[in-house]
């Protein structure tokens, strides 16, 4: 029979015949694929590309959510895969799991998730992968349009962005303003993803050229509800009627607001919403501990000194509600040297010195980050393990937008909220209805210092300063100081005052924020000034206090523009200092007794209190955003620039200003694209933006016609280009 002597016994030896068949079998199948390889070979590489996509395409309807739990396991290219893992991101998070499939279909989709839940590669994974799919060449153009309502966040997109895409070879740009137009217009043709602000985009949308997005195929609106609040629903109505209709957009946000919803409803085409915590128990992180204290106004520095004393090896980011806020404590904490490297960060920083504070923080072990509102929003701050809310919030969602940056990512965080008396009920009210679970903890009196007699003594030193400067005791370059500083106390503390009062003047919601109901005599003291400004816009209240402040487009309160103000006592200081500053640059003596008494002649300036208005439209922001001519008719000339002040760096003091209040340049198309209610500008109807380019003469070039021919000359030199234009 045929049986072969090696099925006999272990000893028997194989069949020859048989071991030659598969010998042979195996030979011709390395032979075929050898043959398939050199054939694969000879492809060009594009060629190669398409079937990879191909095949990739056909995993995208099978991908099923439930199995989901690596990147590894969506059908995506090596490309993005290996982007991904070279920084460290291997699991993904609910949002990302449960949006990155439906945006590889092609979906337009409407995310929202807690902070810090991984929204940002939710929507950067699909862009890249949405370009790779079309094979797209930086000779195609603009492919993907990711906006951010702020130039932090912008840059922190593009940060993520760079490290994921830096395997493919998309060329990818940052334009958020603050920056040399024509700079960036000489370079924004080139790119193919590009992550700006609003503003900004809009500006070279009319003014650039060469700038056309007639072949874009995605649109992001990354935190969404932050850029519909801060005035951009004008601007972006204009942006979007210039972008073609046929494209995916994909809108993120941490809230759902109505605003957002009727964002999606309108720039959506039949989106897939995600909304990955909608049934959680909290809308905050499970690893976020939040606690809140109720304290007296004129407590507040006393508590957030002895609270950076007894957290000297944490970071920790310090909310404000105003620039001038963070401004003054920022270099009076400076000078009170808790033990901690401070920082601040606000909207009248320029554009490069935020970043460079944003850089610093992110790499510092510990440290405080005195900020606005302006880092409550996206800013992934790693590591922060606390936040404290100095200033109540405007309202439930600000919290936790503010809260969200500790607590990242699976990290632990905590989250402190200071509260007046009167803001309590409210807030606490607000808070719990939006589902934060907030828990009152009381202030141990024991570890309470008290700031405010060294604040006294810090500013008294100033004075004393001054006054040996004048007797001739210290030398005349000293003496200049001591009236810079003298001069630059006067002005900050003052403009602290009146813009902590004005921000709770100007708060909506007047069941938690009652301006008449604050201690301003206390607080003015616990400022370190000796007696209390008088403050005339809260006059005029008191006077007229059935006078109604107007309501703008998003239901914010704008303060009537009646109430302009006037201060002869701070002119006063000024033409005084400016003559003494003359006296002494000329090497001449001041005469005794001549000092300008700084507590009892200061009033509320009207240059402070238009400084504050200004920086109060920045918290409104919508103001601004959505008038833009009245931006420019806003600008105070800066008067303080003339001080000649000597060592205190100035950079602080610049007007710079966020995108969204520096736009002045924004032309606004009146077709309502999101059908939001703009009614109030309809008197600043700017002329109709050229539409599209074409109508101006110049025919947008299609390249979407003419991408296989582009392909078929794409050389692999073509690499990848990184423009950072802000660089
Ligand atoms: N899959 C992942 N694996 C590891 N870390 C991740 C992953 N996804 C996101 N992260 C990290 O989590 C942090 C928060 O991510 P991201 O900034 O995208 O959150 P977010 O949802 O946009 O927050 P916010 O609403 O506050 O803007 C970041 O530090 C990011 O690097």
């Amino acid at each position: 029979m045929g049986k072969t002597s090696a099925s006999q016994g272990p000893g028997a030896r194989p069949d020859p015949v048989r071991s030659f068949n598969r010998w042979k079998k195996k030979h011709s199948h390395k032979q075929s694929q050898k043959k398939q390889l050199r054939k694969q070979l000879k492809k060009p590489e594009w060629q190669v590309e398409r079937e990879v996509i191909s095949r990739l395409m056909q995993n995208f309807e099978k991908i099923n959510v439930n199995e989901i739990t690596r990147f590894s396991d969506f059908p995506l290219s090596k490309k993005t895969l290996k982007g991904l893992q070279e920084a460290q991101y291997r699991l993904v998070t609910e949002i990302q799991k449960q949006t990155i499939g439906l945006a590889l279909r092609g979906k337009d989709v409407l995310g929202a998730a807690k902070t810090g839940s991984g929204k940002t590669l939710a929507f950067l994974v699909p862009v890249l992968e949405g370009l790779y799919r079309l094979q797209w060449t930086s000779a195609d153009g603009l492919g993907a349009l990711i906006i951010s309502p702020t130039r932090e966040l912008a840059y922190q997109t593009f940060e993520v962005l760079r490290k994921v895409g830096k395997n493919h070879d998309f060329s990818a740009g940052l334009i958020i303003g603050g920056k040399d137009l024509k700079h960036e217009a000489e370079r924004i043709n080139n790119i193919n993803i590009l992550v700006c602000t609003p503003g900004r985009l809009l500006q070279h949308m009319d003014e650039t050229i060469c700038f056309h997005a007639t072949n874009l195929q995605m649109l992001v609106l990354d935190e969404a509800d932050r850029i519909l609040d801060m005035g951009f629903a004008d601007t972006m109505n204009a942006i979007i009627e210039n972008l073609p209709k046929k494209r995916q957009t994909l809108l993120f946000s941490a809230t759902q607001t109505k605003s957002v919803k009727d964002l999606a409803r309108l720039s959506l085409k039949n989106p897939e919403y995600v909304w990955v915590h909608e049934k959680a128990k909290y809308s905050t992180p499970a690893t976020l501990e939040q606690n809140y204290i109720v304290c007296e106004l004129q407590q507040k520095i006393s508590v957030l000194y002895s609270f950076l004393r007894s957290h000297l090896k944490k970071k920790s980011i310090v909310f404000f509600s105003s620039c001038k806020e963070v401004q003054y404590l920022y270099r009076v904490f400076c000078r009170l040297r808790p033990g901690i490297s401070i920082l601040a960060l606000h909207g009248r920083q320029q554009q490069m010195r935020r970043m460079e504070v944003y850089d610093e923080f992110v790499g510092k072990r510990a440290a405080v980050l005195f900020a606005t509102d302006l880092a409550a929003r996206g800013l992934d701050f790693p590591a922060v393990n606390w936040v404290l809310q100095f200033d109540c919030p405007e309202d439930a969602n600000t919290y936790i937008h503010r809260a969200g940056r500790t607590a990242r990512y699976k990290e632990d965080g905590e989250a402190l909220l200071i509260l007046l008396p009167s803001e309590e009920k409210g807030m606490v009210q607000q808070l719990l209805q939006k589902k934060v679970p907030v828990k009152e903890i009381k202030i141990n009196p024991e570890k309470l210092t008290d700031i405010q007699k060294k604040l006294e003594s810090l500013l008294a030193q100033d004075q004393d300063l001054k006054e040996r400067a004048q007797r001739g005791i210290e030398p005349v370059s000293l003496a200049v100081e001591a009236w810079s500083l003298n001069h630059w106390t006067a002005r900050e503390v003052l403009k602290c005052f009146v813009s902590y009062i004005r921000s709770v003047y100007l708060m909506k919601d007047k069941e938690i924020f009652d301006v008449s109901k604050l201690p301003i005599p206390e607080y003015a003291l616990s400022l370190g000034l000796a007696v209390a400004p008088r403050v005339r816009f809260l006059q005029r209240m008191q006077k007229q206090p059935n006078k109604e402040l107007v309501v703008s487009q998003d239901n914010k309160v704008i303060e009537p523009r009646t109430l302009s103000l006037t201060s002869d006592e701070v002119e006063e200081f000024r033409a005084y200092f400016n003559e003494k500053m003359s006296i002494l640059q000329k090497g001449g003596k001041i005469p005794e007794g001549t000092e300008y008494r700084l507590a009892s002649g200061i009033s509320d300036g009207e240059e402070e209190e238009k400084e504050c208005e200004q920086e109060m439209e920045e918290k409104l922001g919508k103001t601004k955003g959505s008038q833009p001519q009245s931006v420019s008719s806003n600008k105070e000339p800066q008067k303080n620039k003339e001080v000649p002040v000597q060592f205190l760096d100035r950079d602080d003091d610049d007007d710079e200003e966020d995108d969204g209040l520096n736009a002045d340049f924004i032309k606004v198309k009146r077709r309502n694209v999101f059908g939001l209610d703009l009614k109030e500008n309809k008197t600043l109807q700017a002329p109709a933006r050229r539409n599209k380019r074409d109508n101006q003469g110049k025919a947008p070039v299609s390249w979407g016609t003419c991408r296989c021919t582009v392909n078929m000359f794409l050389h692999p030199s073509l690499i990848f280009v990184l423009i950072l234009m802000s660089s």
